[in-house]
């Protein structure tokens, strides 16, 4: 049996005219942390939604099969039972309802109560603001205690894949280094990531593999190590 979690051959999306997606390949495979790089525009996020299904209504060909199978057709619903979790830019957090309730929402298709309390107080444990702030509605929250609760929120339906946009964009340093902090221990315990992340330098520090997009393609690929080392990655996304 083959390792991908994920396998995208030759995606094509476009908005009418304007080709977001130009014919990309990329797969994940079971464990991996795999960080998908590139400019404003490049196409991750399309290349995201294309994955789940969520694109609005545009031209779309190729292939992406999830575990094996296409997730074509399938609602949100589906992809949680399916074991895929999204934390999409903006967080997507359940803004009137509390923290505590948000995270209960993310285990709705489990059934084992004490294990859904354990899971909440790790999560708790490893975001102590969290914590605190258990009965506080989520859209009062900031900008990066609500990307901690949208993590721990997927993280609450044991994903089998997480996808993660930009979840450093509009955070302050420190958040940032916290986030990229619990990407890297989740990625330890042995969650399969997608990761796409205008932070070039901390997406490949983080990850196993990486894909660099430009205009609707995949300009590079290769181990994260050797891309952070690479004089292209450097001059173009790394500022050095
Ligand atoms: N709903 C849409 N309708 C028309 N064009 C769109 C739509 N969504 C995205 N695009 C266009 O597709 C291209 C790729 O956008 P996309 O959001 O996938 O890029 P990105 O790499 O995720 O960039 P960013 O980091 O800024 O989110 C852009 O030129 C964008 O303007």
């Amino acid at each position: 049996m083959s390792d991908n979690v994920l396998k995208v051959s030759g995606l094509k999306v476009a908005y009418g005219g304007i080709k977001a997606v130009k014919g990309i390949d990329l797969e994940v495979n079971k464990g991996e942390l795999v960080a998908l790089i590139g400019a404003n525009g490049a196409g991750k996020t399309t290349t995201l939604k294309a994955i789940t299904g969520t694109l609005p209504a545009c031209k779309v060909e190729g292939t992406v099969a999830y575990k094996g199978a296409s997730l074509k057709g399938s609602q949100s619903f589906h992809l949680v039972e399916k074991k895929l979790a999204m934390v999409p830019e903006g967080r997507g957090v359940f803004t009137r309802m509390t923290i505590h309730e948000n995270l209960m929402m993310g285990a709705y298709t489990r059934n084992d109560q004490a294990g859904i309390d354990a899971d909440i107080a790790k999560w708790y444990e490893t975001f102590p603001r969290l914590k605190e702030r258990s009965s506080q509605l989520a859209g009062t929250l900031s900008g990066g205690e609500q990307q901690m609760l949208a993590m721990a929120r997927a993280l609450m339906s044991h994903p089998e894949l997480l996808l993660l946009d930009e979840p450093s964009m509009g955070l302050s340093p420190i958040m940032v280094e916290k986030i990229f902090e619990v990407i890297r221990a989740v990625s330890a315990q042995g969650v399969t990531i997608l990761l796409v992340e205008q932070n070039a330098k901390l997406a490949l520090q983080a990850a196993h593999r990486g894909y660099v997009m430009d205009s609707g393609v995949i300009t590079m690929t290769g181990n994260a190590a050797d891309m952070l080392d690479d004089p292209r990655v450097k001059a173009a996304y790394l500022g050095e």
